[in-house]
């Protein structure tokens, strides 16, 4: 048996307000619904139907036969009552029907309903009821003679979806009109005023005679239509009949046979029976799916207006009425399934609540009296202050007057607090501020390019599949740089994995452990509420690359290509030779095996701490200036992996998932650790395709691809040529289809990363460049990064809003001229300049930028005193000029497809190109970004944004420079956080 259903709350809790209310507050009450069941029919039982359903008590019916594949179907289902067939209307009537129904007389509107398939017995339930209710009304006013009742009959059919009048002869279907006040009336329908309970007997007979029946072959006698009675009802107090202060209440009672719920099939429609049947199903399927919406919460469209049915009875579904609902159907196995969907829809239907109100009708008169008590009292209450309700008015402004003292008392403490928190942490960062001048500079350089030293230490460290494990180690303002870091790098994509420090001191420290993959999107935090001592700087970021990366992966994708623009030493082919033969055939191969087994088991020991070994990490992290790793791979992954660590002074370490590409993992990984380390090989391929999509027939793609991968390959030149290339691919992409340069752009980018990047390694003394490249035994590289500043965003947390504008703004300026001195790429500085507007979270990308730049134009400089001495314009100002001029081309092209001719010849006016002079869009494409005043900058912008078809930008694309940071709420709302000058990475 299935579960029972829930019994529906008891309906007519609010029950009808007394006689000559004052009106209005209705309250929500659930439709009443009960079930009847007749008996078997003589039909019925000359064929030997079953009867299967039973009422075991006064809600709740059974389906008594349990036939195997009915068994995942509920078998119970309960209602506000039950009715066998052993019950006679009167029951159903006094029962289910009566308490509703007499609601007209109190002024509220009310409706009953019989649902069923046909010869269910909706008719005969029907009838009764009416008769009955008519009957109780009727008896009803003749105990209350002190008023007076006015009462109106109307009858309608809906017939094919049309409207007749059952009153009169005239078939002509009738009109909806739609009134403000009354909702939906019927045009021209006859409304008879009844002379007394006789008369109104004489006109339901005129109803039922004119009534749409005909034979089915369920029901001799079916009603084809659904037929509405409405029954309505005013009532005044004769005591004040006549008089100005008369009120009356009217609410109208519709009595509502709704036509069969069977299928035309179910009941052998053919010809007008069937079109019948269309029409009837309409309507109840719309009259279901109102109830069913309904039942769901008044959310959303309900779907009224889209049958007449619900249009008439729009106000008993759901609005000022109450309603009760009678689903009537046959005990008979063979219509299981009609009686099903009546229980269902029963089902539904209690769920709906009504909001029905008392419908006071005032005269002009009573109303303009009213009004003038009104406004005597309220008069009257302005003039003598100490009256009652003034009395009260006077406390509750006390009240609130204590209440505000109060409430002022708790800000004044929470200030006092504030200031003693600020003044607590200046002096931390007071402290800590001599370390960091004096590793500032040094810090300046390693944050520009955190990420990539990790990258470009190894000789083809770049791989997209690196993983960096980040280990911050934090006081109160190491937990929340951490939390403004870190919630902005991963987006949530991360799991915690919370584990107790072992160590004495830090016994009771929770720590958060997070580890971050480039490949997977995993991330591992590591964080330590308590540090041993108080940490004043980061002295030292200890990266170790601990496997090989996926750069073998990718350039195994590549292996095959005959035009590779990679000039791969003789090591390199032999390498990708034999992975190729290995990655996706055999990935248990010797050097594979060796690799994943040494990583696999670190990585055992990290996600799964045994009780006495605690977190590995927390155990390495209370080592003084050990390398320890986050050994992160999975058992199949060749992937390299990088652990970034700190000694025991280190105040934070922080490493940058850095790419659109691990960024856009990070957001579809969602894989607890150890199943990501043991699916990974698997995934990386289809992260690869899904972020990237290059086409592997391209050089440039390749060359990108590539070239993301192992920035260490190539020299400085080559760095150039690669960002050559990834413009060219900018711009074919771009050509091609405007919409794919946004992740283009992502890798062109990433390859002026790389390109500052490397130039900055070469700028570093050798002895530090050394560090950062010699590659380690097994894995790879040690990178060691010390004396790492504090991070400035805190320090900058208590700038003001101007102020911070002003930064972001002087900021910018700077990037503009630095973009215009290095030739960077027309496209580049438009996506960054509509990217970037001063969100807190742009300062990070700001300064990357500013930094990145900074170091391009060095290597201008030095390149264009070269060639001063050389005589001749080569290296990287000439190949930059080169992809500058193709970058017009580009947006020259670019002009005639996007622009319709009216707007372009409004652009040569505005950008000065004179309208009859020759290659007027080559004239304008030279035009743009030639200068660097804001309002040139902005005009640029925005019209190289609308050539390449850069629609609205969002985060998603700000992540395609390299980095991806939010803020955490609690910083953002409390600090009121805007442009922080000096931002760098800690
Ligand atoms: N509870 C009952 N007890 C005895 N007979 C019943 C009962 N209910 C219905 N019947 C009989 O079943 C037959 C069909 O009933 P009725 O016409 O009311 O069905 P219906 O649901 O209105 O059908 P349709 O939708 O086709 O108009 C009638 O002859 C009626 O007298």
């Amino acid at each position: 048996m299935g579960a029972a259903a829930e019994p529906a709350p008891a309906p007519g809790e609010e029950v009808a307000a007394e006689m000559g209310g004052g009106g209005g507050g209705g309250s929500l009450e659930r439709i009443l619904v009960s079930v009847r069941l007749r008996p078997l029919n003589a039909k019925e039982k000359e064929k030997g139907d079953a009867s299967d359903w039973e009422c075991i008590n006064n809600t709740t019916i059974i389906f008594k036969n349990s036939l195997p594949d009915r068994s995942m179907l509920p078998a119970a289902y309960t209602f506000d009552r039950v009715f066998g067939c052993e019950c006679a209307t009167r029951q159903v009537y006094e029962e289910g029907a009566k308490e509703v129904a007499l609601s007209v007389v109190s002024g509220i509107n009310s409706s009953i309903f019989a649902y069923g398939q046909t010869s269910s017995g909706k008719t005969y339930t029907m009838t009764g009821i009416t008769e009955y209710s008519v009957a109780d009304i009727y008896d009803y006013i003749q105990k209350h003679a002190e008023r007076e009742f006015i009462l109106k009959f109307s009858a309608m059919e809906i017939y094919n979806e049309a409207v007749r009048d059952l009153l009169s002869a005239d078939t002509t279907p009738l009109r909806l009109l739609d009134d403000p006040e009354k909702g939906t009336v019927v045009d021209k329908l006859t409304e008879e005023t009844l002379r007394d309970q006789d008369h109104l007997r004489e006109l339901l007979a005129v109803c039922e005679a004119q009534r749409q029946n005909g034979e089915t072959s369920l029901n001799e006698m079916s009603s084809r239509s659904h037929q509405i009675l409405r029954l309505t009802i005013e009532s005044s107090a004769r005591e004040f009949l006549g008089k100005d202060s008369s009120s009356t209440l009217a609410a109208c009672v519709n009595f509502v046979d709704l036509a069969g719920s069977e299928r035309a099939s179910q009941a052998l429609s053919a010809g007008v029976r069937l079109k019948e049947g269309c029409h009837i199903n309409r309507s109840l399927l719309t009259l279901g799916t109102v109830i069913r919406k309904l039942s769901k919460g008044r959310n959303g469209h309900i779907p009224y207006r889209d049958s007449k049915l619900t249009r008439i009875l729009q106000p008993s579904l759901g609005g000022n009425a109450r309603t009760a609902i009678i689903c009537t159907m046959s005990p008979a196995r063979s219509h299981i399934e009609q009686s099903r969907n009546t229980l269902l829809f029963a089902s539904c239907a209690k769920e709906v609540a009504t909001n029905a109100q008392v419908n006071v009708v005032m005269s002009d008169k009573a109303l303009v009296k009213h009004l003038q008590r009104e406004l005597t009292r309220l008069e009257s209450e302005l003039k003598y202050p100490g009256s009652a309700s003034c009395t009260i008015h006077s406390e509750a402004l006390r009240e609130r007057d204590a209440q505000i003292r109060k409430m002022e008392k708790e800000m004044k403490e929470l200030m006092q607090q504030r200031d003693l928190v600020q003044s607590r942490l200046e002096d931390l960062l007071r402290s800590v501020g001599d370390d960091h001048d004096r590793n500032s500079r040094r810090w300046d350089e390693l944050s520009q390019s955190s990420i990539s030293h990790v990258r470009d230490a190894s000789e083809d460290a770049f791989s997209t599949s690196e993983t960096y494990g980040i280990a911050y180690q934090d006081q109160d303002l190491g937990s929340a740089m951490f939390d403004h870091l870190n919630s902005r790098n991963i987006h949530d994509e991360h799991n915690i994995d919370h584990t107790e420090n072992p160590n004495k001191k830090q016994a009771n420290s929770p720590t958060h452990s997070i580890s971050s993959s480039r490949a997977s999107g995993k991330i591992l935090y590591q964080r330590q509420e308590d540090c041993e001592d108080q940490c004043k700087e980061v002295q030292c970021i200890e990266i170790n690359k601990l496997s090989r990366g996926k750069s073998e992966d990718f350039n195994l994708l590549f292996a095959d290509e005959s035009d590779s623009l990679l000039p791969l030493t003789d090591a390199d082919k032999l390498e990708h030779h034999e992975q190729k033969h290995s990655v996706g055939t055999d990935l248990s191969s010797e050097h594979e095996e060796q690799q994943s087994n040494t990583v696999t088991k670190n990585v055992d020991n990290f996600v799964k701490p045994t009780p006495n070994e605690s977190s590995m990490v927390d155990a390495n992290v209370s080592k003084p200036k050990t390398i320890e790793s986050l050994h992160m791979e999975s058992n199949n992954t060749n992937s390299k992996v990088f652990a970034v660590t700190r000694s025991r002074s280190c105040r934070a370490s922080l490493t940058m998932t850095s790419t659109w590409f691990e960024d856009s993992d990070l957001t579809n990984n969602r894989t607890p650790p150890e199943s990501y380390f043991r699916d990974y090989s698997g995934r990386t391929e289809a992260i690869r395709r899904s972020l990237f999509s290059p086409n592997y027939n391209n050089p440039n793609d390749r060359f990108l691809l590539e070239g993301s991968q192992s920035s260490e390959k190539f020299s400085h030149d080559e760095m150039i040529k690669a960002e050559d290339i990834s413009t060219n691919s900018v711009h074919s992409k771009i050509d091609a289809n405007s919409e794919e340069g946004v992740s283009i752009v992502g890798s062109y980018v990433e390859g002026q990363k790389e390109m500052s990047e490397n130039q900055y390694l070469k700028q570093l003394p050798d002895d530090q460049y050394s560090r950062r490249t010699t590659p380690s035994e097994d894995f790879g590289v040690e990178i060691t990064v010390k004396d790492v500043g504090v991070d400035p965003v805190l320090s900058s947390l208590s700038e003001s809003p101007s102020r911070c504008l002003m930064e972001f703004e002087r900021k910018q300026q700077e990037i503009i001229d630095l973009w215009h001195a290095c030739n960077v790429s027309l496209v580049h500085r438009t996506y960054f300049f509509l990217l970037f507007k001063g969100d807190p979270s742009d300062s990070i990308y700001l300064e990357v930028e500013h930094r990145r730049l900074s170091f391009l134009r060095n290597s201008f400089s030095s390149d264009l005193a070269k060639q001063a001495a050389e005589g001749e314009l080569n290296g990287v100002v000439a190949s930059s000029l080169k992809n500058l001029r193709r970058e017009r081309e580009m947006l020259y092209r670019q002009m005639l497809k996007k622009l319709p001719e009216k707007e372009r010849e409004s652009l040569y006016n505005k950008w000065g190109v004179a309208l009859n002079s020759k290659q007027r869009r080559l004239q304008l494409a030279r035009r743009v970004w030639t200068k660097t005043d804001m309002e040139h900058v902005r005009e640029s912008a925005s019209l190289v944004a609308r050539l390449i078809g850069l629609l609205e930008p969002g985060q998603a694309l700000k992540e395609m420079f390299g980095l991806s940071f939010t803020l955490a709420p609690q910083l953002t709302n409390r600090r009121s956080l805007s442009w922080k000058p000096g931002m760098s990475f800690t």
